[in-house]
């Protein structure tokens, strides 16, 4: 996530790379990559990571957060903005392992990120003034649109947009593999997804129609689609994609439970 982050910051040109420091924990060659690939600056220790950065952007996986959180306590300072994109964990555990009152911001993008297209969603923790809102707001819009939400609502959205390029991405294998059974090249079936996804999409976006009025436009009675959404229903992938998402927002609260 980190990667995509940083890919679209980069892209914009309005952050430069070369002002970006990355830290992991230990795979000292993907640093390496990234510098390689994007400019960016890798830093030997995590006291450099933190020292001069004017905003510090945690995006360890949950089972990590609390080593990886804590490790930088004695480093941060006064002032410093951290913001995390860590799913599940709040800005007041993020406080409780940082021991200080530094301005503590959540954001929950996506990957699409990479290429400016993200939904990230923004709460913040007590200690963040509007100021750091704007802040984080100028630096998530490069790489996406951005909602403002409470922060009990971010479990919802990480469930939601947070894993929703997923959900896309299973749908599009399904299509892949159907359209290369039934014999179109692959290059012929990635077209014909990719460009059906984004067009379905830029409808959803640029018009005021509801998905199901949008879905009824498809559906000529006695049609195709007609026949295809009944083996859909048939096999209840409506109830299926709800349940998904319930599943994946519990999952998202269990993880904040983490210590
Ligand atoms: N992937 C996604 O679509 C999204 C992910 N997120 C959130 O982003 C976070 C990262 O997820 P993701 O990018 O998929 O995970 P990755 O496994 O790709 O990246 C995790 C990174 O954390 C580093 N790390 C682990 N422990 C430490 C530590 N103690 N100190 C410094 N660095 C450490 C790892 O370094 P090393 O490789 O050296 O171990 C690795 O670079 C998660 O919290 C997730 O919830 C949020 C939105 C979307
Ligand atoms: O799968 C995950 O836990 C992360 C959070 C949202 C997307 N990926």
């Amino acid at each position: 996530m980190a990667e995509a982050i940083m890919e679209g910051v980069i892209k914009t040109n309005k952050w430069q790379a070369n002002l970006i420091t990355i830290k992991n924990r230990s795979n000292s060659g993907r640093l390496k990559e990234l510098q390689t690939k994007y400019g960016v600056i890798p830093a030997p220790t995590i006291k450099k990571a933190v020292s001069d950065a004017e905003i510090i952007i945690l995006a360890v996986k949950p089972k990590d957060a609390s080593q990886a959180v804590k490790s930088l306590e004695p480093f941060i300072q006064k002032e410093q903005l951290i913001i995390s994109v860590m799913a599940g964990i709040s800005t007041g555990t993020i406080t409780e392992w940082t021991n200080n009152e530094n301005p503590v911001l959540r954001a929950m993008p996506n990957t699409s990120a990479s290429i400016g297209y993200s939904a990230t969603a923004l709460s913040k923790g007590i200690s963040a003034s509007d100021v750091h809102v704007q802040k984080a707001v100028e630096l998530f819009e490069t790489i996406g649109t951005v909602t403002l939400v409470p922060e009990d609502k971010l479990h919802i959205v990480t469930g939601l947009s947070g894993s929703g390029p997923a959900y896309i991405y299973y749908i599009a294998e399904a299509m892949q593999k159907a359209a290369e059974e039934l014999s179109l090249s692959h290059e012929e079936a990635k077209t014909l997804i990719s460009q059906t996804l984004l067009g379905a999409s830029l409808m959803l976006k640029n018009t005021s129609e509801s998905p199901i009025e949008l879905r009824k436009k498809v559906t000529s009675p006695g049609g195709t689609t007609e026949a295809g959404i009944g083996k859909l229903d048939q096999y209840q992938v409506h109830d299926a994609f709800i349940a998904c998402i319930k599943k994946a927002v519990r999952r998202s609260e269990e993880l904040g439970n983490i210590k």
